[in-house]
């Protein structure tokens, strides 16, 4: 019960709308069990009483019954599914909005698949017993209660004796929820796994198609897919044995109620009439008995589902603005990092170990070092994406939990190695930092990014749609748009993380200049593998296993014989070895 006391936020603003939902279901069920009792009264007093006068009364009756019914039906089941479609509305913008300000540690962790299923099917599942489960669990106390107590108002001997046999039922039931929820519990757990091998497969088709390992991952789908058919076929077979049997044990107590009830009737003991009710009315014990299974695998199934959404709904926001958090207009970009070290969360060793280094507003720091030595992680902690274990890191003096996020983040441009496109126009995805930037901005943007060449040889230019993932442009141009859309925002600190990496000799040669341009007045990071992107910054900081291993300007650092000038020997050499070979 605490987890539908935890989302009760989401669906107690529209009580109204779910009293007025089992009010109606109230009388749906009072209607309901008009239907036999006029059907006695029609036996009883108008046939073998030859009260034929009374007949058209009691069909016009009828008929208002069986009307006030339908509405009170359409009432009572409108009003449910937008008890639960409503709820749901604001469970999902809830969840979405908390997806936006998760901080990176969980997507470190999450799974997209899992995710997904969260935000579509386990909403879903608990919709569906707010909008039905709910009222179906209420109707089978009400039609059971009152068509038993009818029952025993007509006879109370042919009441117990032809519902002998509930207790069988019950049981019978009970032993079929044991064995059919762990079933659906796997269905769903199939499933999931089903989905996430499929969004795996989607994200990751480049991978696959350009390995030519597509048969390996139809082998691998058709063992989750065969697991869901069997853990499918498994759970059928149990429903299949279930119905018929409840429909002996059904059928056995009407065997009963008509031998006994005739019996009665014969004796002058009971009426024809009743006789009729009766046997209407024990079908509305055992139908909804027999339907008890499905509505408990409803209740704890959407059980499951709102524990899965109160998870990332109390997932922990973290990084977040503090009390000391304040806006700010503009920075100067002068960053300090002072004894900054970093361990990602579940790992042991240190990604980041003491880290000091000042960058004046402007300057250009090159990061350089192997891979996993540090680079991304300290450009990370400048955005506040994660925090440091130790030490501090400073914007313009102060410490950056001092800042707004937004606005941070607002002034800490980044280029990406992986730059996502949005599947939409390629003005959007330049103007996506800043929306309200005017068509000339975003188009002095893309020149300056050396971008807007190729996008004028595109047929819609500026408003052609790119596919998801930005298919339709090579890697190349991916990143000029990536850097278009860094340069709108002007930031007044830039994150080149191997920015040119994907371009052409004479691209890379026109981004540079480009750079040099925007990154006028700018504090820049270079993450950089090429000794050639780092020889104008103003401090080179040469990283090794999470520590600044040299540092200094080009020159400099050639002079210390160190790392730097082992990686620049290596990259020189190989420009030898390939001018050699073209001699
Ligand atoms: N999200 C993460 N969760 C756990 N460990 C991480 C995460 N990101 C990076 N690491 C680890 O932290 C260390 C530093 O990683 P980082 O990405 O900063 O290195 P890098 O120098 O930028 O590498 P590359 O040049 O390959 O991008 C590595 O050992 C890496 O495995």
């Amino acid at each position: 019960m605490n987890t539908f006391k935890s989302l009760k936020e989401f669906y107690w603003p529209d009580k109204r709308l779910f009293i007025w939902s089992i009010f109606f279901l109230i009388i749906m069920t009072i209607l309901t069990m008009a239907y036999p009792i006029v059907l006695q009264f029609a036996i009883d007093e108008v046939v073998l009483s030859a009260n034929w006068g009374l007949l058209p009364y009691l069909a016009g009756g009828f008929v208002v019954i069986t009307v006030l019914k339908a509405a009170a039906t359409y009432i009572h089941q409108y009003y449910g599914d937008l008890f639960g479609i409503r709820a749901v509305y604001r469970l999902r913008s809830r969840l979405y909005k908390k997806l936006q300000y998760l901080p990176f540690r969980f997507y470190d962790n999450a799974k997209t698949g899992d995710l997904m299923s969260r935000l579509t099917a386990d909403v879903e599942g608990f919709r569906f017993f707010l909008s039905f489960g709910c009222a179906q669990l209420l109707n089978l106390v009400l039609l059971v209660t009152v068509s038993f107590a009818v029952m025993m108002y007509y006879s109370v001997p042919l009441a117990l004796v032809s519902l002998a046999a509930m207790p069988f039922l019950a049981v019978a039931v009970y032993r079929f929820d044991k064995k059919v929820h762990p079933a659906f519990k796997n269905i769903r757990l199939s499933f999931a796994s089903l989905t996430t091998k499929v969004q795996e497969n989607v994200s990751g088709m480049s991978t696959v198609k350009s390995l030519s390992r597509e048969d390996f991952e139809m082998g691998r789908f058709d063992g989750r897919n065969a697991d869901y058919k069997n853990k499918s076929l498994y759970t059928s077979t149990i429903w299949a044995k279930f119905f018929p049997f409840m429909e002996l044990i059904g059928n056995v107590c009407v065997v009963v109620l008509l031998g006994f009830g005739g019996y009665l009737v014969i004796q002058g003991q009971l009426q024809l009439g009743q006789l009729a009710a009766s046997f209407s009315l024990i079908w509305y014990i055992i139908g909804p008995l027999i339907n008890l299974g499905f509505i408990i695998n409803t209740f704890s199934q959407s059980k499951a589902s709102g524990e899965r959404i109160v998870e990332v709904l109390e997932e922990k926001e973290d990084i977040t603005n503090t009390a000391f958090s304040e806006p700010v207009d503009c920075l100067y970009g002068e960053i300090v990092f002072n004894h900054v070290t970093h361990t990602y969360s579940g790992e042991t060793q240190k990604a980041l170990e003491d880290i000091t280094f000042h960058a004046a507003p402007g300057e250009t720091i090159g990061l350089i070092g192997a891979t996993g030595a540090g680079k991304t992680t300290i450009t990370q902690l400048i955005s506040r994406f994660y925090e440091p274990d130790e030490g501090e890191v400073l914007i313009d003096g102060r410490a950056i939990n001092q800042y707004k996020l937004e606005d941070l983040r607002a002034h800490v441009g980044f280029v990406l190695q992986e730059s996502f496109i949005f599947s939409s126009t390629i003005h959007d995805n330049i103007a996506y930092g800043r929306p309200d930037a005017s068509l000339e901005e975003v188009i002095d943007a893309a020149k300056r990014a050396h971008a807007h060449e190729f996008i004028m040889e595109l047929q819609d230019g500026y408003e052609t749609v790119l596919g998801e993932r930005g298919v339709g442009l090579s890697g190349g141009q991916k990143q000029r748009i990536s850097i278009a859309r860094a340069i709108l925002i002007n930031p007044a600190i830039l994150v080149l993380d191997d920015a040119t990496s994907a371009v052409d000799m004479e691209t890379e040669h026109r981004i540079q200049a480009a750079f040099q341009e925007v990154m006028k007045e700018k504090t820049t990071f270079i993450i950089a593998h090429r000794i050639s992107s780092l020889k104008h910054a103003d401090q080179i900081l040469v990283l090794e296993n999470g520590k600044i291993a040299e540092r200094g300007r080009h020159e400099e650092l050639l002079e210390k014989e160190g790392i730097y000038k082992t990686i620049y020997d290596i990259q020189f050499q190989d420009k030898e070895t390939v001018m050699q070979q073209q001699v």
